[in-house]
């Protein structure tokens, strides 16, 4: 029997600065995996089981599982193009939280699409199987939005361009930069983070949002690390959703005074981030997050770089 398994790390989504726009896919420091995989092997029927430590906040019913519509819609797109079905079962290893701002959905979709396209000798070439990931992302989120999938498939810090080919650019990061994330061990719903923002913003939270991406990009291609942190701030999103996540104004005003460069939101909530540039910050805010900022058992943190590789196939 051959199977294919595809490992795909966790991300931030908006990296404060770069709402929908702008992610980063994670690669906790101790060589901890910090992400789903999914494996795919040939069978006659096919069938979807799932293990890893949060398999069981998965919603019930193998059909509720977005692993199996990305199936669903990976068969479609085969015959579409005329090649013949697979015919295969999967097995999803649930390891992210789920509603954790960790890109929980888009790593299973990731790992996902990936493994199938590669056991089926990739038919598929990058920017189709990122459509295909952020339109599977957008039917369980609220819209459609790559800031996740595209840092998880590709690796690195990925800029959406808003159009087909190509779909997301990568862009340099800082090798020196540790992130610190920590997960509270509460969950909070994409969709719902979604729905409390904004349909319209002002004039001047535009041109904010415009230069910090700007000048953004510039200092990362110049390396210039104390311009970039300096526009890491959220101008559409944090002030909205902080009340959603309990101790984070504490969490970032500590993180700060230890030196931290940037603090923020993970995607929707309600991990958050810290970005130190050297072990010992990234350390203590680790500690006072552990202490103050986990709500419960669920929850977690990573002292993390940037993961440069995205998804791979890993063996057995
Ligand atoms: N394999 C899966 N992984 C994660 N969520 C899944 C999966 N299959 C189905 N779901 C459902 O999809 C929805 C995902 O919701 P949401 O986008 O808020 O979570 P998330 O992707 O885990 O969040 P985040 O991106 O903040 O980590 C939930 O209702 C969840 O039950
Ligand atoms: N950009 C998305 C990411 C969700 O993880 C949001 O903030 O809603």
């Amino acid at each position: 029997m051959v199977t294919t398994k595809a490992y795909a790390p966790a991300s931030i989504g908006n990296v404060s600065l770069g709402f929908d726009i702008l992610g980063a896919a994670l690669a906790p420091v101790d060589g901890q995996n910090l992400g789903d995989w999914v494996a795919v092997s040939d069978a006659e029927q096919f069938s979807l089981t799932v293990d890893g430590r949060f398999a069981d906040r998965l919603p019930p019913g193998t059909e509720n599982n977005i692993v199996t519509k990305c199936y669903d819609f990976f068969q479609d797109a085969l015959a579409t193009k005329g090649v013949a079905k697979l015919k295969v079962s999967m097995h999803l290893h649930k390891a992210l939280p789920i509603g954790s701002g960790l890109g929980s959905s888009a790593s299973s979709i990731v790992a996902a699409f990936y493994a199938l396209n590669a056991h089926a000798n990739r038919p598929f070439d990058k920017d189709t199987l990122l459509l295909m990931m952020g339109e599977l992302e957008g039917q369980i989120s609220g819209s459609v939005h790559y800031d996740n999938v595209a840092p998880s498939y590709l690796g690195g810090m990925t800029l959406m361009t808003g159009q087909d080919a190509p779909v997301a650019l990568c862009l340099p990061s800082f090798e020196e930069w540790y992130w610190v994330a920590c997960y509270s061990g509460l969950s909070v719903s994409t969709a719902a983070a979604r729905r409390i923002l904004p349909k319209e913003f002002d004039m001047q939270t535009c041109l904010t949002f415009g230069r910090q991406i700007g000048v953004f990009i510039d200092a990362l291609y110049r390396g210039d690390k104390k311009l970039a942190s300096s526009v890491m701030t959220d101008v559409i999103a944090e002030q909205h959703r902080k009340s959603l996540l309990p101790h984070f104004d504490e969490a970032r005003s500590y993180a700060k005074a230890q030196g931290a460069l940037a603090f923020g939101i993970s995607g929707s909530g309600p991990t958050v981030f810290a970005v130190a540039d050297s072990l010992s910050t990234a350390q203590a805010v680790q500690t006072w997050l552990n202490e103050h900022y986990i709500q419960n058992e669920d929850g977690f943190s990573h002292i993390c770089k940037i993961d440069t590789a995205g998804t791979r196939v890993v063996s057995e």
